[in-house]
């Protein structure tokens, strides 16, 4: 008989103190790493519910998850599976991480190309676009200030480096008025290397219009979250963003990634800022089921300290499994 066992790590790292979070400071991430060990084969996943975006708390999740590990043990004994459907988004894509792992069913190789985040300040960005191997896709984030400062920074860049790609992420702020100014100040020639606004107006009708009457591609993000959400090809959609803490189980995201591919649509994997384990674990997800698209993963640098797993060349200190970060559950 093979023999399992299971074992669940909490983490809490110190943050940036500037990463806001809608309507909160976030000065800690914590979350959880899932060890699981099957005879000689092991996998690991990371369970991180994300405050102010995902509906279950941390402490509901690690119960969650200790649940699921003790139940899939005595139905593996009784040579049965067990789906992970009714499980919280943050605690199913975790635990289908270590199953994957554990199963060699996820790639070694990453993905490590994120498109560079920019929250605001343009000369920080310039030096990273200087750097960036491959393509040169960018994200900002817009909505913060000013439409019509959004539209000039936005256009400014396309103009400054002809071959930028821009992501645009809005969060739902703009109303259609705010949503026009940006418009105005982006030229018409521009308009067609932003390859995405995710999310420009506060409903996807009013996003939609957007999109129709500026003929500026749009990207869904928190729709594709909603629970009525189906994938289907409209136009001047370009994407969708899967952020796979928020959305669920690893076969999850995959169906959603397939059903966009189908469609023509483009999936970006993206972060929920999982600590460095985490990111890498997607980094790989996003090399095997989306090879040709940037992910969108640069969140490491909002964090002090890296955990277990190494992003490449980042300069973050690594901490592992005995450091003061973790305590074991
Ligand atoms: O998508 C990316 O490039 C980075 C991740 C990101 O922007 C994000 C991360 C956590 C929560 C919300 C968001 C967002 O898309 O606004
Ligand atoms: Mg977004």
């Amino acid at each position: 008989m093979t023999e399992r066992c299971y074992k669940l790590y909490r983490y809490q790292i110190p943050m940036d103190s500037q990463v806001v979070l809608r309507n909160r400071f976030l000065k800690q991430r914590e979350g959880l790493l899932v060890q699981i060990r099957c005879g000689e084969s092991e996998g690991w996943g990371e369970i991180a519910p994300l405050p102010e975006f995902s509906q279950e708390t941390l402490d509901q999740a690690q119960q969650q998850a200790l649940e699921w590990l003790n139940a899939w043990d005595q139905a593996r004994s009784r040579n049965e599976k067990l789906s992970l459907e009714n499980c919280y988004p943050s605690v199913a894509f975790g635990l289908s991480c270590a199953l994957a792992e554990m199963k060699n069913k996820l790639t070694t190789e990453g993905n490590f190309n994120a498109a560079p985040l920019c929250y605001g300040d343009p000369d920080e960005l310039y030096e990273e676009l200087d750097q960036l191997p491959g393509e040169k896709i960018a994200k900002i984030k817009v909505g913060l200030y000013e439409a019509n400062r959004d539209g000039l920074i936005a256009d400014m860049f396309l103009e400054a480096v002809p071959d930028l790609k821009l992501r645009l992420d809005t969060n739902r702020s703009w109303t259609p008025t705010k949503a026009a100014m940006f418009a105005k100040y982006v030229k018409p020639e521009h308009r067609t290397r932003i390859q995405f606004i995710e999310e420009p107006c506060k409903t996807p009708a009013e996003s939609l219009q957007f999109a129709a009457e500026t003929g500026i591609a749009i990207a869904w993000d928190e729709t594709v979250r909603d629970p009525a959400f189906t994938v289907k090809a409209e136009p001047h959609v370009a994407a969708i963003v899967i952020k796979p803490t928020l959305v669920g189980s690893l076969e999850k995201c995959v169906s959603l990634i397939e059903q966009a591919h189908q469609q023509g649509l483009i999936a970006v994997i993206s972060s929920s800022i999982e600590s460095s384990f985490g990111l890498t674990q997607l980094a790989r997800i996003a090399q095997q089921y989306t090879p040709n698209t940037t992910p969108g993963l640069d969140t490491l640098d909002l964090m002090k300290v890296q955990l277990v797993r190494a992003w490449p060349n980042s300069t973050l200190p690594l901490a592992g499994l005995d450091s003061e970060y973790f305590t074991e559950v």
